[in-house]
């Protein structure tokens, strides 16, 4: 699997030390108000067990999991709901977890959503930012690292479901899209 990476963009280091230095920062915003922590999946599963472990608050933790890009590696334009929250979260202060916004359009999904039930607050917190991707209008208030307007696997992102295990960010080589 290692083989078929053209290029590491972050290494599993680089990873730990900003997840380290951001959950220090939700901690200060978070300390005292219960929050509760929103894992995107699937994607966002290993970034997320990093972040809460370096949150030193009391918080509750929910998945919710929206897809829109199938096996490709381009947005279908639309956000499916596969697996709702448990949790009701009318009142709540709400951190949502993502490993990457590109479009945008799955973190509007799940801010409106969210603001449509009647949260108290909302903020998000992304492993991976790519504004050159952005095609509608929203932020991430925490942001690991940006990246460049190519497609990345590791750490939680899939390539038709597979390299969400390694422990990196990383570029696959062109003859894994030609062989798919
Ligand atoms: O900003 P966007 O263009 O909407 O892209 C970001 C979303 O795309 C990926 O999810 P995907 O739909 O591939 O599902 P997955 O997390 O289960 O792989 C990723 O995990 C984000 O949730
Ligand atoms: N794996 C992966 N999933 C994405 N979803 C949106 N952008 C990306 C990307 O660059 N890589």
């Amino acid at each position: 699997m290692n083989n078929d990476i053209e290029r590491v963009l972050y290494s599993r280091d680089q990873i730990q030390q900003v997840a380290q230095k951001l959950g220090q920062e939700l901690t200060t915003e978070y300390a005292g108000k219960n929050p509760l922590v929103i894992c995107v999946l699937k994607g966002a599963v290993l970034f997320t067990t990093d972040i809460i472990r370096e949150m030193d608050t009391y918080l509750d933790l929910d998945f919710i999991n929206l897809s829109s890009y199938g096996n490709e590696t381009i947005s279908s334009g639309e956000v499916q709901l596969t697996k709702d929250l448990d949790a009701d979260v009318t009142g709540r202060d709400v951190l949502v977890i993502e490993d990457i916004i590109d479009t945008g359009r799955t973190l509007k999904f799940l801010v409106d959503l969210l603001k449509r039930r009647d949260v108290n607050s909302v903020k998000v917190c992304t492993l991976l930012d790519k504004p050159a991707g952005r095609l509608v209008d929203i932020k991430a208030d925490y942001i690991g690292f940006e990246v460049p307007n190519e497609f990345v696997v590791g750490y939680g992102l899939d390539y038709a479901e597979r390299y969400r295990n390694l422990p990196y960010v990383g570029i696959l080589k062109p003859a894994i899209y030609e062989h798919k």
